[in-house]
Protein backbone atom coordinates (compact mmCIF):
# COMPACT_ATOMS: atom_id res chain seq x y z
CA UNK A 1 0.00 0.00 0.00
CA UNK A 2 1.11 3.21 -0.69
CA UNK A 3 2.97 5.42 1.82
CA UNK A 4 1.59 9.16 2.43
CA UNK A 5 3.61 11.89 0.43
CA UNK A 6 4.36 14.63 2.41
CA UNK A 7 5.62 17.48 0.47
CA UNK A 8 7.26 20.11 2.85
CA UNK A 9 7.85 23.30 1.17
CA UNK A 10 10.53 25.86 2.17
CA UNK A 11 11.66 29.35 0.52
CA UNK A 12 13.86 31.23 2.98
CA UNK A 13 17.05 30.32 5.26
CA UNK A 14 14.03 30.64 8.39
CA UNK A 15 12.06 28.32 6.82
CA UNK A 16 14.91 25.99 5.89
CA UNK A 17 15.70 25.88 9.72
CA UNK A 18 12.12 25.22 11.07
CA UNK A 19 11.12 22.67 8.28
CA UNK A 20 13.96 20.68 8.93
CA UNK A 21 13.14 19.28 12.50
CA UNK A 22 9.69 18.83 10.65
CA UNK A 23 10.91 16.34 8.16
CA UNK A 24 13.58 15.03 10.45
CA UNK A 25 10.63 14.05 12.65
CA UNK A 26 8.10 12.61 9.56
CA UNK A 27 10.99 10.63 8.43
CA UNK A 28 11.50 9.19 11.60
CA UNK A 29 8.41 7.14 10.62
CA UNK A 30 7.86 4.38 8.55
CA UNK A 31 4.38 5.39 7.62
CA UNK A 32 4.97 8.30 5.78
CA UNK A 33 6.93 9.61 2.71
CA UNK A 34 8.07 13.54 3.51
CA UNK A 35 9.96 15.07 0.23
CA UNK A 36 11.25 18.82 0.75
CA UNK A 37 10.43 21.19 -1.88
CA UNK A 38 12.60 24.44 -2.07
CA UNK A 39 10.92 27.34 -4.09
CA UNK A 40 14.44 29.30 -4.58
CA UNK A 41 12.98 32.26 -2.98
CA UNK A 42 16.44 32.18 -0.64
CA UNK A 43 18.25 30.70 -3.72
CA UNK A 44 21.46 30.39 -1.87
CA UNK A 45 20.45 30.25 1.62
CA UNK A 46 18.65 27.30 2.27
CA UNK A 47 20.66 24.37 0.84
CA UNK A 48 23.67 24.89 2.68
CA UNK A 49 21.16 25.47 6.17
CA UNK A 50 19.47 22.12 5.38
CA UNK A 51 22.81 20.10 4.96
CA UNK A 52 23.44 20.74 8.34
CA UNK A 53 20.49 18.67 9.21
CA UNK A 54 21.45 16.20 6.83
CA UNK A 55 19.13 17.14 4.72
CA UNK A 56 18.92 18.21 0.84
CA UNK A 57 15.94 19.65 -1.23
CA UNK A 58 14.15 17.06 -3.25
CA UNK A 59 12.78 19.71 -5.63
CA UNK A 60 13.91 23.08 -6.63
CA UNK A 61 11.76 24.90 -8.30
CA UNK A 62 14.31 27.54 -8.74
CA UNK A 63 11.33 30.64 -8.68
CA UNK A 64 14.34 33.10 -7.27
CA UNK A 65 13.18 36.54 -5.91
CA UNK A 66 15.47 38.65 -8.19
CA UNK A 67 14.15 41.95 -8.22
CA UNK A 68 10.35 40.77 -8.76
CA UNK A 69 7.55 42.33 -7.23
CA UNK A 70 5.91 40.52 -4.87
CA UNK A 71 2.86 40.02 -7.30
CA UNK A 72 5.35 38.97 -9.84
CA UNK A 73 7.27 36.83 -7.53
CA UNK A 74 3.53 35.15 -6.12
CA UNK A 75 2.37 34.67 -9.89
CA UNK A 76 5.95 33.01 -10.82
CA UNK A 77 5.98 30.50 -7.21
CA UNK A 78 1.95 29.83 -7.66
CA UNK A 79 2.74 28.26 -11.45
CA UNK A 80 5.88 26.39 -10.52
CA UNK A 81 4.02 24.81 -7.33
CA UNK A 82 0.35 24.28 -9.08
CA UNK A 83 2.96 21.99 -11.29
CA UNK A 84 5.08 20.68 -8.47
CA UNK A 85 1.62 19.60 -6.75
CA UNK A 86 0.01 17.88 -10.08
CA UNK A 87 3.18 16.13 -10.59
CA UNK A 88 4.26 14.95 -6.86
CA UNK A 89 -0.10 14.30 -5.82
CA UNK A 90 0.81 14.51 -2.49
CA UNK A 91 -1.82 13.69 0.38
CA UNK A 92 -0.74 16.69 2.31
CA UNK A 93 1.52 19.84 2.11
CA UNK A 94 3.42 21.59 4.73
CA UNK A 95 4.75 25.20 5.03
CA UNK A 96 6.26 27.29 7.88
CA UNK A 97 5.56 30.98 8.65
CA UNK A 98 4.42 33.93 6.42
CA UNK A 99 6.57 34.42 3.74
CA UNK A 100 5.50 34.51 -0.33
CA UNK A 101 6.64 30.48 -0.12
CA UNK A 102 4.78 29.91 2.33
CA UNK A 103 1.59 31.70 1.09
CA UNK A 104 1.97 30.77 -2.54
CA UNK A 105 2.23 27.00 -0.76
CA UNK A 106 -1.14 27.12 0.68
CA UNK A 107 -2.69 29.04 -2.20
CA UNK A 108 -1.72 25.99 -4.35
CA UNK A 109 -2.95 23.35 -2.18
CA UNK A 110 -6.43 24.77 -1.36
CA UNK A 111 -6.64 25.20 -5.19
CA UNK A 112 -6.22 21.56 -5.78
CA UNK A 113 -8.14 20.57 -2.42
CA UNK A 114 -4.73 19.39 -0.95
CA UNK A 115 -4.99 19.78 2.66
CA UNK A 116 -2.36 21.63 4.13
CA UNK A 117 -0.69 22.02 7.20
CA UNK A 118 0.89 25.66 8.60
CA UNK A 119 3.93 25.59 10.83
CA UNK A 120 3.94 28.51 13.26
CA UNK A 121 0.52 29.00 12.81
CA UNK A 122 -1.73 31.84 15.02
CA UNK A 123 1.47 34.41 15.02
CA UNK A 124 -0.35 37.80 14.97
CA UNK A 125 0.37 41.89 15.35
CA UNK A 126 -3.11 42.52 14.03
CA UNK A 127 -0.87 45.32 11.91
CA UNK A 128 -0.99 44.74 8.59
CA UNK A 129 1.62 47.19 7.42
CA UNK A 130 4.05 45.46 10.08
CA UNK A 131 5.26 42.93 9.14
CA UNK A 132 4.56 43.50 5.70
CA UNK A 133 3.45 41.33 3.62
CA UNK A 134 4.06 38.47 6.03
CA UNK A 135 0.77 39.55 8.32
CA UNK A 136 -1.18 39.61 5.39
CA UNK A 137 0.01 36.39 4.41
CA UNK A 138 0.25 34.20 7.39
CA UNK A 139 -3.82 35.44 8.03
CA UNK A 140 -4.41 34.56 4.38
CA UNK A 141 -2.66 30.98 4.95
CA UNK A 142 -4.82 30.30 8.05
CA UNK A 143 -8.16 30.67 6.02
CA UNK A 144 -6.13 27.61 3.46
CA UNK A 145 -4.97 25.21 6.70
CA UNK A 146 -6.37 22.08 7.64
CA UNK A 147 -3.78 21.50 10.45
CA UNK A 148 -2.42 24.31 12.12
CA UNK A 149 0.63 23.59 13.98
CA UNK A 150 0.79 26.62 16.95
CA UNK A 151 4.20 27.22 18.78
CA UNK A 152 2.67 28.80 22.18
CA UNK A 153 -0.87 28.80 23.43
CA UNK A 154 -1.57 32.41 22.96
CA UNK A 155 -0.99 31.45 18.87
CA UNK A 156 -3.43 29.16 19.65
CA UNK A 157 -5.97 30.64 21.48
CA UNK A 158 -5.59 33.76 18.74
CA UNK A 159 -6.93 30.88 16.01
CA UNK A 160 -9.17 29.70 18.00
CA UNK A 161 -10.67 33.48 18.11
CA UNK A 162 -10.22 33.47 14.38
CA UNK A 163 -12.58 30.72 13.74
CA UNK A 164 -10.35 27.77 13.77
CA UNK A 165 -11.67 24.44 15.20
CA UNK A 166 -10.00 23.18 18.21
CA UNK A 167 -9.29 19.82 16.52
CA UNK A 168 -7.51 21.52 14.21
CA UNK A 169 -5.07 23.41 16.62
CA UNK A 170 -1.99 21.31 18.13
CA UNK A 171 0.42 23.43 20.27
CA UNK A 172 3.68 22.19 18.82
CA UNK A 173 6.33 24.58 20.38
CA UNK A 174 8.28 26.39 17.95
CA UNK A 175 10.54 24.01 15.56
CA UNK A 176 13.82 26.44 15.63
CA UNK A 177 14.00 25.10 19.40
CA UNK A 178 14.33 21.52 18.08
CA UNK A 179 17.14 23.18 15.13
CA UNK A 180 18.27 25.00 18.10
CA UNK A 181 19.23 21.78 20.09
CA UNK A 182 20.37 19.77 17.18
CA UNK A 183 23.02 22.17 17.21
CA UNK A 184 24.30 22.72 20.54
CA UNK A 185 23.93 19.29 20.98
CA UNK A 186 27.34 18.85 18.90
CA UNK A 187 28.73 21.54 19.67
CA UNK A 188 31.35 22.40 22.58
CA UNK A 189 30.94 25.85 24.16
CA UNK A 190 33.94 28.17 23.64
CA UNK A 191 34.65 31.56 25.45
CA UNK A 192 34.90 34.37 23.42
CA UNK A 193 38.39 36.00 23.52
CA UNK A 194 36.53 39.54 23.74
CA UNK A 195 32.97 40.48 24.71
CA UNK A 196 30.50 40.99 21.88
CA UNK A 197 26.76 41.51 20.82
CA UNK A 198 25.27 40.00 18.18
CA UNK A 199 23.27 42.18 15.73
CA UNK A 200 20.93 41.30 12.71
CA UNK A 201 19.04 43.04 10.22
CA UNK A 202 16.87 41.58 7.13
CA UNK A 203 13.47 42.91 7.34
CA UNK A 204 11.49 44.95 4.99
CA UNK A 205 9.96 47.66 6.69
CA UNK A 206 13.45 47.90 8.29
CA UNK A 207 14.99 49.58 5.15
CA UNK A 208 13.48 52.64 5.31
CA UNK A 209 15.24 53.20 8.73
CA UNK A 210 18.31 51.15 8.10
CA UNK A 211 20.71 54.43 7.84
CA UNK A 212 19.42 55.29 11.43
CA UNK A 213 19.78 51.89 12.81
CA UNK A 214 23.16 51.09 11.42
CA UNK A 215 24.31 54.57 12.75
CA UNK A 216 23.30 53.98 16.17
CA UNK A 217 25.80 50.43 15.85
CA UNK A 218 28.19 52.56 14.78
CA UNK A 219 27.75 55.04 17.64
CA UNK A 220 28.36 51.82 20.00
CA UNK A 221 31.56 50.35 18.76
CA UNK A 222 32.79 53.73 18.73
CA UNK A 223 32.06 54.71 22.25
CA UNK A 224 33.07 51.03 23.48
CA UNK A 225 36.05 49.87 21.17
CA UNK A 226 36.43 47.22 23.58
CA UNK A 227 33.25 45.33 22.38
CA UNK A 228 32.77 43.69 19.53
CA UNK A 229 29.68 43.86 17.14
CA UNK A 230 29.34 40.38 14.87
CA UNK A 231 26.92 41.52 12.81
CA UNK A 232 26.42 38.89 9.69
CA UNK A 233 24.95 40.84 6.80
CA UNK A 234 22.15 39.66 5.13
CA UNK A 235 22.84 39.69 1.47
CA UNK A 236 19.75 41.88 0.45
CA UNK A 237 21.53 44.74 -1.36
CA UNK A 238 19.20 47.37 0.49
CA UNK A 239 20.93 46.39 3.85
CA UNK A 240 24.44 44.84 2.17
CA UNK A 241 25.59 48.10 0.90
CA UNK A 242 24.35 50.42 3.91
CA UNK A 243 26.26 47.99 6.31
CA UNK A 244 29.28 48.17 4.10
CA UNK A 245 29.73 51.85 3.36
CA UNK A 246 28.05 52.76 7.20
CA UNK A 247 30.28 50.74 9.21
CA UNK A 248 33.17 48.78 6.83
CA UNK A 249 36.07 51.08 8.43
CA UNK A 250 35.26 50.45 12.32
CA UNK A 251 37.38 47.72 13.89
CA UNK A 252 35.41 46.30 16.35
CA UNK A 253 32.26 45.86 14.09
CA UNK A 254 32.87 42.40 12.32
CA UNK A 255 31.03 42.43 9.04
CA UNK A 256 30.39 39.06 8.01
CA UNK A 257 28.73 37.16 5.32
CA UNK A 258 25.67 35.74 6.21
CA UNK A 259 27.04 32.70 8.99
CA UNK A 260 25.66 28.93 8.66
CA UNK A 261 23.26 28.39 11.11
CA UNK A 262 25.80 26.37 13.88
CA UNK A 263 28.39 29.47 13.37
CA UNK A 264 24.97 31.12 14.53
CA UNK A 265 24.84 29.62 16.84
CA UNK A 266 28.08 29.81 18.54
CA UNK A 267 27.86 33.51 17.74
CA UNK A 268 25.01 33.81 19.73
CA UNK A 269 26.22 31.74 22.34
CA UNK A 270 29.46 33.82 22.87
CA UNK A 271 27.85 37.00 22.61
CA UNK A 272 26.28 39.13 25.48
CA UNK A 273 23.00 39.59 24.25
CA UNK A 274 21.37 40.23 20.83
CA UNK A 275 20.08 43.43 19.09
CA UNK A 276 17.75 42.18 16.21
CA UNK A 277 14.69 42.89 14.21
CA UNK A 278 14.74 38.95 13.81
CA UNK A 279 12.25 36.90 14.10
CA UNK A 280 13.94 33.36 15.07
CA UNK A 281 16.29 34.84 16.98
CA UNK A 282 13.85 36.81 19.40
CA UNK A 283 12.57 33.00 20.30
CA UNK A 284 16.46 31.47 20.06
CA UNK A 285 18.25 33.70 22.23
CA UNK A 286 15.74 32.68 25.39
CA UNK A 287 16.58 29.42 25.35
CA UNK A 288 20.40 30.34 25.07
CA UNK A 289 19.81 32.89 28.33
CA UNK A 290 20.65 35.88 25.86
CA UNK A 291 18.77 39.57 26.20
CA UNK A 292 16.97 40.40 23.07
CA UNK A 293 16.59 43.99 22.15
CA UNK A 294 14.08 44.18 19.34
CA UNK A 295 14.40 46.29 16.62
CA UNK A 296 10.92 46.64 15.94
CA UNK A 297 8.25 49.08 17.66
CA UNK A 298 5.43 45.67 17.36
CA UNK A 299 6.15 41.63 17.49
CA UNK A 300 4.10 38.62 17.18
CA UNK A 301 6.36 37.62 19.44
CA UNK A 302 5.38 38.80 22.94
CA UNK A 303 5.84 35.76 24.98
CA UNK A 304 9.06 36.72 25.26
CA UNK A 305 8.60 40.51 26.07
CA UNK A 306 5.98 39.54 28.97
CA UNK A 307 8.64 37.40 30.23
CA UNK A 308 11.33 40.40 30.36
CA UNK A 309 13.59 37.90 27.97
CA UNK A 310 13.29 40.63 25.40
CA UNK A 311 12.58 44.61 25.17
CA UNK A 312 11.02 45.78 21.99
CA UNK A 313 13.56 49.15 21.29
CA UNK A 314 12.05 49.87 17.81
CA UNK A 315 14.15 51.97 15.01
CA UNK A 316 15.19 55.30 16.76
CA UNK A 317 18.55 55.56 16.95
CA UNK A 318 19.12 57.22 20.33
CA UNK A 319 17.03 54.60 21.62
CA UNK A 320 19.06 52.35 20.05
CA UNK A 321 22.32 53.39 21.62
CA UNK A 322 20.80 54.06 25.17
CA UNK A 323 19.46 50.56 25.53
CA UNK A 324 22.41 48.18 24.04
CA UNK A 325 25.14 50.46 26.07
CA UNK A 326 22.99 49.95 29.54
CA UNK A 327 22.98 46.25 28.27
CA UNK A 328 27.02 46.47 27.75
CA UNK A 329 27.25 48.20 30.62
CA UNK A 330 25.10 46.49 33.62
CA UNK A 331 25.57 42.92 34.01
CA UNK A 332 22.22 43.31 36.26
CA UNK A 333 20.35 44.21 33.68
CA UNK A 334 21.65 41.49 31.33
CA UNK A 335 21.10 38.90 34.31
CA UNK A 336 17.50 40.31 34.80
CA UNK A 337 16.74 39.24 31.15
CA UNK A 338 18.54 35.90 31.07
CA UNK A 339 15.34 33.77 32.04
CA UNK A 340 16.53 30.52 31.40
CA UNK A 341 14.81 28.85 28.75
CA UNK A 342 12.56 29.26 26.28
CA UNK A 343 8.61 30.53 25.80
CA UNK A 344 8.65 28.85 22.23
CA UNK A 345 9.40 25.67 22.86
CA UNK A 346 11.08 22.09 24.37
CA UNK A 347 12.68 20.91 20.85
CA UNK A 348 10.33 18.60 20.36
CA UNK A 349 8.22 20.13 17.91
CA UNK A 350 8.81 18.20 14.79
CA UNK A 351 8.06 14.74 16.58
CA UNK A 352 4.58 16.40 17.67
CA UNK A 353 4.05 17.91 14.23
CA UNK A 354 5.07 14.20 12.14
CA UNK A 355 2.52 12.04 15.51
CA UNK A 356 -0.07 14.44 14.28
CA UNK A 357 0.48 14.58 10.93
CA UNK A 358 0.06 10.54 10.32
CA UNK A 359 -3.21 10.68 13.12
CA UNK A 360 -4.52 13.26 9.72
CA UNK A 361 -3.62 10.72 7.36
CA UNK A 362 -5.04 7.91 8.79
CA UNK A 363 -0.80 6.24 8.67
CA UNK A 364 -1.17 5.74 12.40
CA UNK A 365 -4.13 5.83 15.00
CA UNK A 366 -4.89 6.80 17.96
CA UNK A 367 -1.26 8.15 18.63
CA UNK A 368 -1.10 10.38 21.94
CA UNK A 369 -0.12 13.44 21.18
CA UNK A 370 1.56 15.39 23.97
CA UNK A 371 0.83 19.23 23.25
CA UNK A 372 3.43 21.88 24.33
CA UNK A 373 3.13 24.20 27.47
C1 LIG B 1 7.55 38.38 10.71
C2 LIG B 1 8.63 37.43 11.10
O1 LIG B 1 9.24 37.56 12.12
N1 LIG B 1 8.90 36.44 10.22
C3 LIG B 1 9.96 35.53 10.52
C4 LIG B 1 10.87 35.40 9.33
O2 LIG B 1 12.05 34.84 9.79
P1 LIG B 1 13.20 35.61 10.58
O3 LIG B 1 12.80 37.00 10.88
O4 LIG B 1 13.57 34.75 11.71
O5 LIG B 1 14.34 35.63 9.44
P2 LIG B 1 15.96 35.64 9.61
O6 LIG B 1 16.32 36.48 10.78
O7 LIG B 1 16.52 35.94 8.30
O8 LIG B 1 16.31 34.11 9.89
C5 LIG B 1 16.43 33.72 11.16
C6 LIG B 1 17.01 32.33 11.21
O9 LIG B 1 18.23 32.29 10.45
C7 LIG B 1 19.33 32.07 11.33
N2 LIG B 1 20.46 32.85 10.82
C8 LIG B 1 20.40 34.23 10.82
C9 LIG B 1 21.47 34.95 10.33
C10 LIG B 1 22.62 34.27 9.83
O10 LIG B 1 23.62 34.86 9.38
N3 LIG B 1 22.61 32.89 9.85
C11 LIG B 1 21.55 32.17 10.33
O11 LIG B 1 21.60 30.94 10.35
C12 LIG B 1 18.81 32.50 12.71
O12 LIG B 1 19.46 31.80 13.74
C13 LIG B 1 17.34 32.09 12.65
O13 LIG B 1 17.15 30.74 12.94
O14 LIG B 1 10.30 34.54 8.36
C14 LIG B 1 10.14 33.20 8.82
C15 LIG B 1 9.80 32.26 7.68
O15 LIG B 1 8.45 32.28 7.39
C16 LIG B 1 9.11 33.19 9.91
O16 LIG B 1 9.10 31.91 10.50
C17 LIG B 1 9.44 34.20 10.99
O17 LIG B 1 8.23 34.39 11.74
Amino acid sequence: MRKPVILCVVGTRPEAIKMAPVVIGLRARDDLSALIVSTGQHRDLVAPQLAHFGLVPDIDLGIAADGRTLAGQLGRLLEALDTCLATALPDLVIGQGDTLSAFAAALSAFYRQIPFAHVEAGLRTDRLDSPFPEEMHRRAIALATRLHFAPTRSAANRLATEGVPADRILITGNSVIDALFHVTARQEPTRAARASFLFTLHRRESVDMADDILAAVGRIALERPDIDVVYPVHPNPAFHDRAHSQLGRIANVRLTQPLDYPDLVAAMAASLFVVTDSGGLQEEAPALGKPVLVLREVSERMEAVESGAALLIGTNGDRIVRETLRLIDCADSRARMAIGGSPYGDGRAGTRIASACARYLGAARDIPIDAFG
